[in-house]
C-alpha cells in the first residue's frame, strides 16, 4: 500500500490545467486567474481630494488665514483654473485637486462667510490629497495563478478590465454505485438505503470551482456500470463511489479496467479510505472512492479538492494543515495514516469517541480532521497535533 503523499503525487500526474477562457467580471468570482493582467489606466488618474473641504496653497496653511473662494471642484467635474496664494477652491471627496493647491483643509476646520473662509486654530497635519497613482499605475499587474476573491474583482474593474482569463471549470462526473441505493425522496425497499455521498461530493466540487454532474446510480452489474461510465463522456474527471473493495459485488476496478483504465494505484495506507483507486480512463482522470460515506468525503478532502485546484491552474499541494493542541489523550495509531473526525473546542482538538466511517452525523458535526501519522505513539492532552480544517 502506498502512502497518502505518494498517492496524491500520482493523482496530480493524472491531470493538467483546463483550457483558458475569457469571462465577464460579474461571473469571475472564485475562478482562477490564468495569466497576469495589467491595469489599463492609473488610479486615481489625478491627484484627488480625500475629504470634503477647501483646497489651498501650502503658503496659506496656518491658523487664522483668510482666503477667497474662487470656485468648486467636485467628483466628476474639476475646477478648470489655477489657484494662487490667498485663494481657496471648495472641494469634495474624490474631486481633482486644482493646479496650485497643495493641501485640502477639511470643512470642519474652516469658518465661511460668503466667498471668504478663515482657517481655524487646530488644523490637522495631513494633506488630505491622494496623489495620482496612489492605488496603482497603468501597466501594474495582478499576478497569476490566483483564486479571484471579491477584492480582486473590484481591483480588476478599477483597472478597466471588463473580462478576465480564467481556467475553465473542471467538469466532474459523479457515479454512485450499488443495488442498495435509491435517490433522496424515493421510498427505499427493505434492504435499501438512500444514496447520500454524491450530494456531499457535488457540493465539494462546486465549492472548489468545478461543475459536479450527478449521473444515474450504477447497479452492481458490469453492464450497468459500463452504461453509466458511458454517460461520463466529456467529463474532465470521473469520480465513482463504492464498489471499490474486495467483495464479490465490488466491480468498479474490474469494469474500469475493461474500459481501458490505466490504474495509477489501488489502496492507500489511510484510515478511512483504504480502498481508494485512481487512474486515467479515455480522456478523463478517474478517482474511485470507497463507498462508506465518511471515507468518500475524507478522500475527497485529501485528493479531489487538491486535484481540482491543479486542474484550475493552482500549484499542486496537499490539503492545508494547521497545528493545534489535543484536548484529550489518544491511543497509539496503527499502520495507516488516520484522519480523526474532531471538534475544535476552547480546550483544543477533541476527537469524537466513535470514528466509524459510516457515520455522517459525526462528520457533519466535525470541523477538523486530526492527522495521525502511521505508527504514531500514544499522545497526551495538551500535545500539539496537525489537523485539516473542514
Ligand atoms: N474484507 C474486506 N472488506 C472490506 C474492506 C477490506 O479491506 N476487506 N475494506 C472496508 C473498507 S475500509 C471500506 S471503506 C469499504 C469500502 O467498500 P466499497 O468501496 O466497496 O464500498 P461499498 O461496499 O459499495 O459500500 C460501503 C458502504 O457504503 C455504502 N454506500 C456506498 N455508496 C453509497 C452512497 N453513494 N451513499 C451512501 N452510502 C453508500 C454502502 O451501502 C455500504 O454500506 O469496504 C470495507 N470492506
Ligand atoms: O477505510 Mo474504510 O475507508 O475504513 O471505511
Amino acid at each position: 500500500m502506498i502512502s497518502v503523499a505518494e498517492a496524491l503525487d500520482k493523482v496530480f500526474a493524472l491531470v493538467a490545467p483546463t483550457p483558458v477562457e475569457e469571462v465577464p467580471l460579474a461571473g469571475a468570482a472564485g475562478r482562477v486567474l490564468a495569466r497576469p493582467v495589467s491595469a489599463r489606466l492609473t488610479q486615481p488618474p489625478f491627484a484627488a481630494s480625500a475629504m470634503d473641504g477647501y483646497a489651498i496653497a501650502a503658503a496659506d496653511f496656518h491658523a487664522g488665514a483668510a482666503l477667497i473662494v474662487i470656485g468648486t471642484s467636485r467628483a466628476g467635474e474639476g475646477f478648470g483654473g489655477t489657484l494662487a496664494p490667498g485663494q481657496a477652491v471648495r472641494i469634495f471627496t474624490g474631486a481633482p485637486v486644482p493646479v496650485g493647491a497643495d493641501r485640502v483643509v477639511i470643512q470642519e476646520d474652516v469658518s465661511r462667510d460668503g466667498d471668504r473662509i478663515t482657517l481655524g486654530d487646530a488644523l490637522g497635519s495631513g494633506t488630505n490629497i491622494r496623489p495620482a497613482g496612489a492605488d496603482f499605475a497603468e501597466g501594474d499587474s495582478i499576478a497569476a495563478p490566483r483564486r479571484l476573491r471579491p477584492a480582486d474583482l473590484a481591483l480588476a474593474a478599477a483597472m478597466n478590465l471588463p473580462t478576465l482569463p480564467v481556467h475553465r471549470r473542471p467538469e466532474v462526473a459523479i457515479i454512485a454505485t450499488g443495488d442498495e441505493l435509491v435517490m433522496p425522496g424515493e421510498v427505499p425497499g427493505p434492504d435499501q438505503i438512500i444514496a447520500s455521498n454524491a450530494f456531499g461530493l457535488k457540493a465539494m466540487v462546486e465549492a472548489e470551482g468545478g461543475i459536479g454532474r450527478l449521473l444515474p446510480i450504477a447497479r452492481d452489474t458490469e453492464a450497468s456500470l459500463k452504461a453509466v461510465f458511458g454517460l461520463a463522456e466529456g467529463a474532465d474527471l470521473i469520480v465513482t463511489i463504492g464498489g471499490a473493495s474486495v467483495g464479490d459485488h465490488d466491480l468498479v476496478g474490474k469494469v474500469a479496467a475493461d474500459l481501458g483504465m490505466e490504474q495509477a494505484f489501488y489502496k492507500v495506507a489511510m484510515r478511512p479510505g483504504k480502498p481508494l483507486m485512481a487512474g486515467r480512463m479515455g480522456g478523463a482522470a478517474m478517482i474511485g472512492l470507497p463507498g462508506n460515506p465518511v471515507s468518500a468525503l475524507v478522500c475527497a478532502t485529501l485528493f479531489l479538492l487538491p486535484v481540482l485546484r491543479v486542474m484550475q491552474g493552482l500549484p499542486a499541494g496537499p490539503a492545508p494543515r494547521l497545528t493545534g493542541v489535543l484536548a484529550r489523550d489518544l491511543d497509539s495509531n496503527g499502520p495507516r495514516e488516520h484522519y480523526m473526525r474532531a471538534r475544535i473546542t476552547g480546550a483544543g482538538l477533541a476527537p469524537f469517541d466513535t470514528q466509524d466511517s459510516a457515520l455522517l452525523t459525526i462528520l457533519a458535526e466535525a470541523d477538523a480532521l486530526i492527522v495521525r501519522p502511521p505508527g504514531d505513539g500514544p499522545r497526551r492532552a495538551g500535545e500539539p497535533a496537525e489537523y485539516i480544517r473542514l
